[in-house]
Formats: structure tokens, sequence, C-alpha cells
């Protein structure tokens, strides 16, 4: 499902209004109408007061065309115009003049005077995509008390005060239980805290063609159950031919785990073999190997001559470079910790080394240790999958700057070093070097848990070793890790969800 930025929807009514010739009075009934039957939906006849805030846009236009959808419906409506609307122009004076014949209860917001209690709930109509930086003013004031009502809100289009691209909460911003997204679902709705202000997303159609998103080159997607299939070939790639062996599943190679962090190479392990590769092969130092023999039956052990230590500091590249002869994929980082001169260690992988890679954990911190400089094209592809820490150190910001616009900082990271990148957290973001970014649905709170990232970055190398395109396997790990996530929260209380859950229901 296409995801727009502000701009992006913005041209978007301006071609279908000019070049299509919808009038832009048609989208706003359309709009309009749509909020209603949507607030009808969740209100039925239980709540029937609602107090609809009207800004000077047309956002708060389509407020107003909600308005009397919903007064038809029976519904006792007032609308409360956060400025005085004699002074509007264009359609919002059109549906102001409308709402004085219809007629349509209003009144002008003064603030701390509104009694709140005569509502049920609230329509917020005040900013839509049209709003630059917080709420100025009487929007300002009018969302406080809002808010502080405690009415359940429903949002049109965007809750007012979120910045629609980046999904960043100005002060003050409406705290929504629906929204109803116009046309398109906005960046800002897709990605926390945004997310969260908007309350159920419902997208509805008003009149502007899907086909027009793809002419005009909007290129980030979120992730729905149905384009799983048709989309990504996630049918295609659960349906195995009866015919096949182990060798037609490929042969991955994991380097991971060590004397402390030992189970970061077990789940990674078995989270490959679960996702379905024909072969799997754990390099890890010797000194741990022995203990941790039959532990996964399943991979193949691979010990590395390691002086001892129980670590990757005495295991030489080019101990490892040769093991990737014959293999699909490799998977590389988790639980290895880190050691004097691992950067450039990484890095002879790196550049000696023609077989996929997925870089995660503390392959990805030997990375970040050599600047933000890119390192070179690989002629094999790269899928990095760092957490917003990994995410700040690799791109050289701090944390809360990687997550202020998660979206337009994969892209242009992605395209920038030529390699798959996905950022994990909360509704995950996969952005392709070509430029298109996925915005993952499915997961929960209880994967937030040591283990989980292991586990992704091994199923990922899985796919990737079967012979999934590189942008395919990162898109159908994150998806399938999180849907595991989700079946197994069904099953017992979040918070005690295991990453060994997420193997168990892959
Ligand atoms: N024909 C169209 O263009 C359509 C537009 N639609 C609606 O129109 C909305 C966009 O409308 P507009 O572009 O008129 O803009 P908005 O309605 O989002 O904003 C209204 C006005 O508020 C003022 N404003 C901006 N930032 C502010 C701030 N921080 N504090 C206080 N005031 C601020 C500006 O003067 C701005 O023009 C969409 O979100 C959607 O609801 C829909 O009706 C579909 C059709
Ligand atoms: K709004």
């Amino acid at each position: 499902m296409y995801v727009v930025t502000a701009e992006e929807m913005r041209e978007l009514d301006r071609l279908t209004i000019e070049q299509i010739g919808i009038p832009s009075l048609v989208l706003m009934e359309n709009a309009g109408r749509a909020v209603a039957e949507e607030v009808f939906r969740a209100a039925g006849t239980g709540r029937t007061r609602w107090g609809v805030l009207v800004g000077k846009g047309n956002n708060g236009a389509d407020g107003v065309v909600a308005a009397r959808h919903l007064q038809d419906a029976g519904y006792d409506v007032q609308l409360l115009y956060v400025e005085d609307p004699s002074l509007w122009k264009g359609e919002s004076a059109v549906q102001r003049d409308i709402a004085v014949h219809y007629p349509l209860r209003s009144e002008v917001y003064v603030p701390g005077a509104v009694d709140w209690s005569r509502f049920d709930g609230l329509i917020d109509a005040l900013l839509g995509t049209g709003s630059r930086g917080a709420p100025r003013g009487p929007y300002a004031a009018i969302i406080e008390e809002a808010n502080a009502s405690g009415l359940p809100i429903a949002a049109v289009d965007i809750p007012s005060g979120l910045n629609a691209n980046t999904g960043s909460l100005n002060k003050p911003c409406i705290h929504a239980f629906l929204t109803v997204a116009l046309a398109f679902t906005k960046r800002g709705l897709e990605q926390f805290p945004g997310a969260e202000a908007a309350g159920q997303v419902i997208v509805r159609r008003i009149g502007i063609p899907g086909g027009l998103a793809d002419k005009l080159g909007v290129s980030t997607f979120t992730l729905t159950a149905e384009e799983m299939d048709e989309k990504q070939g996630l049918d295609a790639f659960r349906k195995r031919r009866s015919d096949s062996h182990k060798g037609s599943f490929g042969h991955l190679l994991i380097a991971a785990g060590s004397r402390t962090m030992s189970g970061a190479g077990v789940l990674c392990t078995r989270a490959a073999i679960h996702g379905g590769c024909g072969l799997v092969t754990w390099a890890l130092p010797d000194r741990i190997s022995g203990p941790l023999t039959g532990l996964v039956p399943e991979a193949m052990l691979q010990p590395m001559e390691d002086n001892g230590h129980g670590g990757w500091s005495a295991v030489a590249a080019e101990q490892l470079i040769p093991l990737t002869e014959g293999k699909e994929a490799m998977v590389l980082g988790p639980g290895m910790g880190r050691w004097d001169g691992d950067t450039l260690w990484m890095r002879a992988v790196w550049d000696q080394t023609d077989v996929p890679l997925v870089v995660d954990a503390d392959g990805l911190n030997m990375m970040a240790s050599s600047g933000t400089k890119p390192w070179p094209t690989r002629k094999a592809p790269v899928i990095l999958t760092p957490h917003p820490g990994e995410m700040a150190r690799l791109a050289g910001l701090t944390t809360a700057e990687v997550q202020a616009d998660r979206i337009g900082l994969v892209r242009a990271f992605a395209a920038e070093r030529g390699v798959t990148l996905v950022l994990k957290g909360a509704r995950t973001v996969i952005a392709t070097p070509d430029g298109k970014v996925y915005i993952n649905r499915t997961g929960n709170s209880g994967m937030a848990k040591g283990g989980s990232g292991d586990v992704l970055a091994g199923l990922i190398g899985s796919l990737l070793a079967q012979g999934l395109h590189p942008e395919q396997a990162a898109v159908i790990g994150v998806f399938l890790h999180g849907q595991a996530g989700d079946r197994a929260a069904a099953d017992k209380p979040s918070y005690a969800l295991t990453a060994s859950d997420l193997i168990t229901y892959l």
C-alpha cells in the first residue's frame, strides 16, 4: 500500500483536479463523507453528540462536510471554528456558507470557554497536510483542551500537530483513537510516535486514482498481508517443489557467537534452519564449540582456531574467508564481540569474499568504527540489519536523530551505500539500494528483547541462501519475524515472549 508525504499528497490532489478534472469540492465531499462513515461505524448509536474542531484550511472544510453527513445520520453535531470564519477563502468559505444554510450549529472557539461535557466525542479537523511546524495560537490551545477533555477524538487525515512526513509529534499534538487517512496513508501515520497518536488508521479512497501514485513515483509502501503474497512472492516462497532435496535450498555460513554471547549464535543458527535453508554451517570460536556440540543438531559446526580464548580476536580473517566457498550466503556479527583490529578484519572479509552478506550487531559496529565514509560497493549484495543505536553509529548521528526521520534516513543511506538496509524497531523499515522503502506492520512489543535481532539475522540469511533477491529476503524475513511474534503473543502474554518462541512460531 502506498505511503505518501504531505508534498506528494498535495501533488496527487493537484493532478486529480487539474489533469483528471475531478473538482476539488467533489474530493472534499468524498473525504468528509468517508470520515462521517468511519465515525458512525466506530461510535454507532451510543455516542451521538459530536464536536467538530474546524481549522481554516481544507482539513477544516473536510470536517464541515463530515459534520453535515453525521447530522444527516441523526447525530447531534456542533462546529467549533478555531478562528473567526468570516475571513475564510476558497473551499473553506464554501463549506462555511453551506453550514449556515444547512443549517449546522456553530460557534467560534474561545479558549477556556468550551463546556466539553456537552460532547461524546470530537472530530479533529484543525490541521492536515498543509500544516507547518507546531500548532500556533488558538490551534495549540484547542488541541490541549481537546486532549485534556478525555473525549475520544477522530482525526481527519492526520492528528493535528503530527509531522506527516516523519511521524514526530509537535507540541501539542492531538491524540486520536481513530484517524481516517484520505486517499493514501501518510508516512507520519506509519512510524512512531505518530502511529500511536493516530490510533487506528483507516485509509479511505476519495476519488484519487491509485495509479497516480505510481506515476508520480511514490516509492514508500506498507507491507500488507495481501501484498506479501502478491507482490513480494511470500506464497511462492512457501511452496517448495516436491522433488527438492537439501541441496535445493542453499547453504548458509554463519559467523557468530563468543564465550559470553554464545546464545546469539545458537538463536541465529536455529532461526536459519527454521527459515528453510538446506544446510547451515556455524563458524564459532573453537573453545566454545565443544560445550555447544549437539545443541543445534541440524547445523554443522566449524570450530575456528582461537588460542583458547573463546572469542574471535585470534581468529584470522583468512580462516573465515575460504569458508564462504560453496555457500550461497553468510551472516556475520551476532554475539561476536569486539577486539583490537576488528574493523580491518571485517573490511578484509567484506573485500575478499563474494558471497551475499548479512551484517548484524557487532559486525555493524566494526563497520561503524571506520567512520562514516562508505565502504566500496561489493560485487555480491549486502543486507545491514541495525537497531537504532547501531544505525546511529553507522550514520554518525544520535539515536534520537535516527528515530526522528527513519524513512528519510534509510532511503538516503541505502542508496548512498548500495545496500539493503533493515532499520529495526517498532514498524521496522526496509530500504533498497534503488530507493524503495517498505514499512512492516507485523510484530509487537513482546519482541523488544535480547535475541530477537539474532533470530532476524539468521532468518534473512536463510532466505538469502535460498536464492531470494536481497529485497525479498529482507522484506519477507522482517514480515515473518513479526508474524511469528504475533502468533506467539496470541498464545501467551507478550511480555513473556522469548527469542526462542519466535523460532518456534516461524
Ligand atoms: N482538494 C484538496 O486539495 C483536498 C484536500 N484535502 C484535505 O485538505 C488537507 C490539506 O489542506 P490545506 O492544504 O488547506 O491545509 P490544512 O488544512 O492542513 O492547513 C490549513 C492552514 O492552517 C494554517 N497553518 C499551517 N500550519 C499551522 C500551524 N502550525 N498552526 C496554525 N495554523 C497553521 C495555514 O494557513 C494552512 O493553510 C488535507 O489534510 C485533507 O484533509 C481533502 O479534502 C482532499 C482534497
Ligand atoms: K486533522
